[in-house]
């Protein structure tokens, strides 16, 4: 084994009532790539954050390269070769990609130009496709993430931490990302790498670290296991199986949701919805699969009324909603999880309970005279921890306190609830754990069975054949078609989602 570039040695790390980190050591020796895993709220961020300077440690010490350093924050962080690609990006949106890559770390009179063509020739030579003169807001998350990775090469890191960084890509920029991975750790640079995703861990780590609870619970090599150990060593027990259902009876049922002629319209730009037509049963998931932003958030926001349609019609339960407003839906038992929760879907500097209240503050149940019933309140939520086994130490927390995977959580526990007739999910499992994912599936499967009408946006394929009646796949704004769950194959569901339609072609 080649040498240790880092080493964390008995690593403690405590926040008021929490012990995030427990003990914690880990090496990462040079050209290596560590995957980093754990169920939410083990500690995987933090004990990163404090090699990257941005937490410190209550005890414990850091060795680079065979000596013992302080970090005291990103920047000595840096100095020392040590980077970061968080869950959430750091760029500046109005900036562009080059003005972003040299912000802060540079002097004097800059040639942008000369800049730009220094940026494009290193992304090249890492076969990324970035343009240097672009602004970051006319860019999609997966080169946004480039150029944060660019970023950390043009301060010449060798140390690259990666926080969930597949949670946001198609399947194709992970393929990229992980080239890339393997590329730059054959430079002799190494890697920890922060995932859920098993088979990400099996595709691209020599050593797995796996927390539990703030410890550390094992240290493998890749070859040593396989995906069911590491999943059993994650959560301490085997997954549930689920059965997925079929779609079989929804003949019988009552249409909930119908969706007619739906078009979203900018002027002088392609529709973002194009002529959707759908219906949603009483009991059903319907599944909406599609690569990302292919006009599934305008859909679910369509539905929810945050955006306005150009043309076509929403009716629920026989009611035409379409020129209704979000608290109208709301009253009328829509819910909504957004795929992005940190905008759409909490308020971080507020309590759980706070949380909990969000789009909900005029309900009688809330609140009566104007008067919140925060005894009430917090009862109600303290239940919603337990049940959703929300890794908090009370209801009285900030939301930001908790690790991203709990947030979801919350995220989905509100709306699941308030949605009495239909919850609109999009991706609800993006960076929950293996335990989490099966717990949040079992209770969309429940809120079918309660007779609730489910939307399913996702775009991890599993999930969508996992829980689906039917499937309808989304591309350019379009549905491509709507099928019951078990008449497609991966192969086939592929091809509809790169805008193919196999049968159209076979039938011609
Ligand atoms: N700034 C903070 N203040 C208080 N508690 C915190 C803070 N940051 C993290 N924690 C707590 O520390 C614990 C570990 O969180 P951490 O974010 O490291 O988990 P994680 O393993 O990265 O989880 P996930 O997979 O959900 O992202 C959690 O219980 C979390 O609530």
């Amino acid at each position: 084994m080649s040498e240790a570039v880092i080493e964390l040695k008995h690593i403690t790390k405590r926040f008021a009532k929490v012990l995030a980190n427990d003990d914690v050591s880990i090496t990462v020796h040079k050209g290596e790539v560590v995957a980093l895993l754990g169920e939410n709220g083990a500690g995987k961020s933090t004990i990163m954050k404090i090699l990257y300077g941005l937490y410190h440690a209550t005890s414990g010490e850091i060795w680079i390269d065979g000596k013992e350093r302080k970090i005291a924050s990103p920047k000595e962080a840096m100095a020392l070769g040590i980077s970061m690609i968080q869950q959430h990006f750091s760029l500046v949106p109005a900036h562009t990609v080059t003005e972003n890559i040299i912000l802060g770390n540079c002097k004097g009179r800059v040639d942008i130009k000369a800049k730009e063509k220094e940026i494009e020739a290193l992304a090249k030579q890492y076969g990324f496709d970035v343009p240097a003169g672009e602004y970051i807001k006319n860019l999609s998350v997966g080169t946004q993430q480039k150029v944060e990775i660019l970023k950390a090469l043009y301060l010449n890191a060798r140390i690259l931490i990666m926080d969930e960084p597949t949670a946001v890509l198609t399947p194709q920029e992970i393929d990229t990302l992980m080239t890339f991975v393997k590329n730059y750790v054959s430079k002799g640079n190494s890697v920890v790498f922060i995932t859920h995703k098993m088979k990400e861990v099996m595709q691209v780590s020599d050593t797995i670290v796996v927390m539990r609870n703030g410890k550390i619970c094992g240290t493998v090599k890749r070859e040593d296991t396989n995906e069911k150990e590491l999943a059993h060593m994650m959560i301490g027990h085997d997954l549930e199986t689920l059965q997925a259902p079929g779609g079989d009876d929804l003949e019988k049922k009552k249409k909930r949701l119908i969706v007619e002629d739906l078009t979203i319209q900018k002027k002088d730009s392609a529709p973002v919805l194009d002529h959707i037509n759908l219906t949603v049963h009483e009991g059903e998931i319907l599944g909406i699969a599609g690569v990302s932003d292919n006009g599934q958030q305008e859909l679910c926001e369509a539905l929810y009324g945050a955006e306005t349609p150009t043309q076509g019609k929403i009716l629920l339960d026989g009611r035409d909603i379409t020129a209704t407003s979000v608290k109208d839906r709301i009253t009328m038992g829509m819910g909504y999880t957004a795929s992005d929760r940190y905008r759409y879907g909490m308020v971080a500097e507020m309590s759980l309970a706070e949380n909990m209240l969000l789009k909900a503050s005029y309900l009688k149940n809330w609140v009566s005279h104007g008067i919140i019933n925060w005894k009430k309140l917090r009862q109600y939520t303290e239940r919603q921890i337990k049940e959703y086994k929300i890794k908090a130490p009370d209801c009285n927390v900030t939301v930001g306190s908790l690790s991203g995977g709990n947030q979801q959580k919350v995220v989905v526990a509100r709306e699941a609830d308030m949605g009495k007739s239909l919850v609109i999910f999009d991706q609800p499992t993006r960076g929950l754990d293996l335990g989490a994912i099966n717990y949040v599936h079992k209770t969309i499967l429940g809120e079918k069975n309660s007779g609730k009408s489910v939307i399913l946006v996702s775009t991890e394929l599993s999930e969508i054949f996992a829980l689906s009646d039917r499937i309808a796949v989304m591309y350019k704004g379009r549905i491509m078609g709507i099928y019951k769950n078990g008449e497609l194959t991966t192969e086939k569901i592929g091809l509809l989602m790169a805008g193919y339609q196999p049968d159209k072609e076979e039938e011609a």
